[in-house]
């Protein structure tokens, strides 16, 4: 997966997307620079609970996840989220296919070591490299929900986005992770002001946690970051999303948002 990058998009930042970002897509993709998206949805995902009168809890930073919040979790990121990213790629004129981890057998996954705690949240066991490459090869960009699937292929698992992009870029051996969110990299005071690092070794990421300079929704980001880069993966680069052709200037240039290495 040469050619491949993998991009994660958050959220936070999914509605405010210019058009100008999915337009950047496109070129990329003519360019023969592919990338396989992972995208979250947690805001939305809490709108629509919200919405049903159904309560919603996070155990550091995992939503607490049973059948009932699993059905609207698969509902908004595999139906509503994933689909408005492929319709916006194909209005832009670039080609994609929109999947969950469920399809296909996608991203297989475990129940998560704390599932005491927070129920059907899943780690990724494995990921469908296979198929990954086939839409690839066909000219179409993945674009997939983390919801995982067990081994038995009967249960769904509830996957943090930022831990599925991470497991789908070691697992199908790309250079680089995009992960594209609300802020325009990771921010640490100095001399009293905030600054965006250019770049952060793995020691200072378990420094900033210590301190709580990276806190909240950074630190799954961060966490799965450091855990791809243990292997194939060369660098993650945390970036906004709002930033005009955010994703060529990563790829061509550098230089922008904050970039994690092994050290
Ligand atoms: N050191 C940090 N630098 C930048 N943002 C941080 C830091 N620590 C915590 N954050 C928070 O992480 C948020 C991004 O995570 P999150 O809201 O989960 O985004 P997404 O939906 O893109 O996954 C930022 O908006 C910010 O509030
Ligand atoms: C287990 C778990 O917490 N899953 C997340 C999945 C979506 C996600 O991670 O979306 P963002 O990238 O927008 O945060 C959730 O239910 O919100």
């Amino acid at each position: 997966m040469k050619d491949c990058f993998v991009m994660k998009c958050g959220g936070s930042t999914l509605a405010a997307l210019p058009d100008a970002f999915f337009e950047d897509l496109r070129i990329l993709q003519e360019q023969g620079l592919i990338p396989v998206i992972v995208h979250g949805g947690g805001p939305a995902i809490s709108d629509t609970l919200g919405k049903l009168g159904i309560e919603t809890e996070f155990v550091n930073g995992l939503r607490r996840t049973d059948e009932r919040v699993l059905d609207v979790v698969e509902m908004v990121l595999a139906g509503q989220i994933n689909k408005e990213i492929v319709r916006k790629i194909q209005c832009s004129g670039a080609k994609a296919i929109g999947l969950s981890g469920v399809d296909g057998h996608l991203i297989q996954a475990e129940p998560v070591k704390n599932a005491h705690e927070v129920g059907l949240v899943g780690d990724v066991t494995n990921v469908n490299g296979e198929l990954v490459q086939g839409i690839v090869a066909m000219g179409y960009m993945p674009v997939i929900a983390p919801v995982g699937i067990g081994a038995d292929g009967g249960q769904r698992y509830n996957i943090n986005a930022d831990t599925a992009a991470g497991a789908v870029a070691s697992h199908i051996g790309v250079e680089r992770m995009i992960v594209v969110t609300d802020v325009p990299g990771i921010l640490k005071t100095v001399d009293g002001e905030k600054r965006v690092l250019p770049s952060v070794t793995v020691r200072e990421i378990d420094e900033m946690i210590e301190s709580g300079e990276i806190y909240g929704g950074m630190i799954p980001k961060v966490r799965a970051a450091v855990q791809c880069i243990q292997g194939k993966v060369r660098e993650v680069v945390i970036v906004n999303g709002s930033e005009p052709a955010v994703l060529s200037r990563v790829l061509r240039e550098g230089g922008i948002g904050t970039r994690i290495v092994r050290n």
